[in-house]
């Protein structure tokens, strides 16, 4: 419960008022009921020789009631929803805003599924609780306390007997709470519906994103049985759940509606001993049992509560996760070398150390490259200086200010990269360029792209830069296509270091040579790091840098390492190898 009133306490007001409405509304229900006994104790009382005018005012005064009371409830339920959508939206914004700030690292811990059950689901049963149940809760309790003040004012005997049911019920709740009779542990239960929710997410995700490789690989039956029996989880626990609460609910329902019962005895015991009459018994057994209704309703909550603080729990874990630190003052650096200190970095606590005591130096308008065996650790070191993660030891700093120091919008300001996943937002080829710069002009961003050689398949898209692009979009770009708009997007932020990873990874040999004369006026007196298989093309870099399992192995211009006769020189004698190869398959083909 703490944790839900931490979540609504900015929204305090909406929820007050709504909840007083929703239980002044509830009270105006006594009034009919009031009214039909001073009816029948008049009739009974007066017999023949009664009037009809008092019936008349008694008849309107419970209409109006009933008029009064629909209005609150209505205007209880339109607060209500007021204050829950404005939840809805505000814990979703502070929600997004956080998991942007999370360290990369955090995505390794969570999966897509299980992120989506927070943001959408636990989200909207906060939304659905406070919206409906609130009200519910409110008018559940109100009216039957207020009744029973009443009816203890009336008859303190038969009202103790109309009291019978609530530690009937009590018990029971805590009964099935805890399993006895049905061996059931209900929290664990409750974990293991979340827990097959986020299943059934994930494994629909995955089903939909990975339809490519199902199809390639023939994998329909494997990958549907996943998702069928992932779905088929989800409802066994929650038939599991049901079958569990259905008796309690049942039992419950039976002993609030039927108390009626338990006054009648006592009842007709009084009317017997003259100490009470037919018309207060009348009264006891309507309102004991019509006014305990919402009783029912507001106790069925209490099951309901251990689905919402189980998600808000959820909601609450990822706000605890803390982002990345950030400056109070963001210090700006005066110059753009980069220097890698003593890094040593770990992706997990727990995992392998994938950078060992990583020396290395970017001076300032230079241009190094990053070769080594697949796994490596090189993108895990341009990634690094991008503060996608946080290095576990040692520290790298630009123009000598460390990047913690920086903040991250410091970073993004004169860092640009071009990662081997290029990812593009579902908008328009223009803003998808604009990313780099949002104050950029028509003119601007068309220059960029014209640069990054991607002005004229640009031009022949349906809509020109209008076309929308991304997931769902109008039009499908290639690999080649995405990563030169990803260019696009560096060359209009012009940013003084530049990391390219892959980055003419899918070009073709006209787009490649298009990319690399992109590149090299880019990089024109940048700091710029480049991950690349392809030797030839880094040749004249002023540093190569050869990482193996983590480490620096070597590092010198080309000529200097060749002559060291070590692993770039047995690397760039297998390229040189498996170029003469294609060049000799080409003159074959030709
Ligand atoms: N997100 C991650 N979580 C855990 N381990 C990771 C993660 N990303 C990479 N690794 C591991 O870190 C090591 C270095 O990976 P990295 O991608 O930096 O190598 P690389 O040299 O760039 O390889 P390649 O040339 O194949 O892209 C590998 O063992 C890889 O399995």
């Amino acid at each position: 419960m703490k944790a839900l009133f931490d979540l609504i306490k900015d929204k305090k007001t909406p929820i007050i008022i709504c909840v007083i409405l929703a239980a002044l509304g509830s009270l105006l229900l006594i009034v009919p009921f009031v009214l039909i006994f001073k009816i029948v104790d008049y009739y009974l009382q007066q017999g023949a020789h009664a009037s009809p005018e008092p019936l008349l005012s008694w008849l309107g005064i419970a209409f109006l009631a009933l008029v009064v009371r629909y209005l609150l409830i209505v205007s209880s339920f339109v607060f209500s929803h007021i204050a829950a959508f404005d939840l809805l939206y505000r814990i979703r914004v502070r929600l997004t805003m956080h998991i942007g700030r999370l360290p990369m690292g955090f995505w390794g811990k969570k999966n897509s599924g299980e992120m989506l059950k927070i943001v959408q689901d636990d989200v909207e049963s906060v939304e659905g609780f406070v919206a409906h149940h609130f009200p519910d809760a409110a008018s559940g309790f109100t009216l039957p306390m207020a009744t029973l003040i009443y009816l203890f004012s009336l008859d303190w005997r038969m009202a103790l007997m109309a009291t019978i049911p609530l530690p009937v019920t009590l018990v029971l709740l805590c009964m099935m709470w805890h399993g006895i009779l049905t061996g059931q542990n209900r929290q664990e239960l409750t974990k293991k519906y979340h827990k097959a929710i986020e299943r059934m997410h994930s494994t629909m995700l995955e089903f939909v994103h990975g339809m490519p490789v199902v199809k390639m690989f023939n994998l329909n039956v494997h990958s549907f049985k996943k998702l069928k029996e992932s779905i088929r989880t989800y409802r066994e626990i929650v038939i599991v759940w049901s079958k569990g609460a259905a008796p309690y609910r049942a039992l419950v329902a039976t002993f609030i509606l039927g108390g009626g019962l338990f006054i009648l005895p006592m009842g007709i015991y009084l009317l017997q001993t003259g100490k009470t009459d037919a018309s207060t018994i009348i009264l006891f057994i309507l309102l004991g049992t019509g006014c305990f209704q919402g009783l029912l309703k507001a106790i069925m909550l209490v099951t309901r509560m251990e689905f919402i603080t189980a998600g808000i729990k959820r909601i609450n874990e990822v706000l605890a996760v803390s982002p990345l630190e950030e400056p109070r003052v963001p210090v700006e650096p005066k110059a753009f070398d980069v220097q890698m200190h003593h890094v040593g970095f770990k992706y997990d606590k727990q995992g392998p150390e994938i950078l060992k005591d990583v020396q290395l130096s970017l001076p300032e308008g230079s241009f190094t490259a990053l070769v080594g065996p697949s796994g490596a650790g090189k993108t895990t070191i341009v990634n690094l200086m991008a503060r996608m993660w946080e290095v576990t030891n040692g520290l790298i700093t630009i123009g000598g200010i460390p990047l913690q120091e920086m903040g991250t919008q410091g970073i993004t300001e004169c860092v640009g990269t071009v990662f081997q996943d290029v990812q593009m937002l579902t908008d328009t080829v223009r803003e998808n360029i604009a990313m780099g710069n949002r104050r950029a002009s028509l003119d601007e961003i068309k220059s960029a792209a014209k640069a990054a050689a991607c002005h004229d398949f640009i031009m022949q898209l349906p809509k020109g830069y209008n076309t929308v692009i991304g997931e769902g979009g109008e039009t499908h770009l290639s690999g080649g296509e995405k990563q030169r708009i990803a260019l696009a997007r560096v060359i209009l932020k012009d940013t003084p270091i530049i990391l390219l990873d892959e980055a003419t990874a899918y070009a073709d040999a006209e787009n490649e040579t298009l990319m690399q004369e992109a590149f090299s006026k880019l990089m024109k007196g940048k700091t710029v790091i480049v991950i690349a298989h392809r030797l030839s093309t880094i040749v004249g870099a002023d540093q190569i840098v050869v990482v193996d399992q983590g480490k620096i192995y070597e590092k010198g211009t080309h000529d200097e390492l060749l002559q060291l006769n070590g692993l770039y020189n047995s690397m760039w004698h297998a390229h040189t190898r498996a170029k003469a190869w294609h060049l000799a398959q080409k003159e074959v083909h030709a």
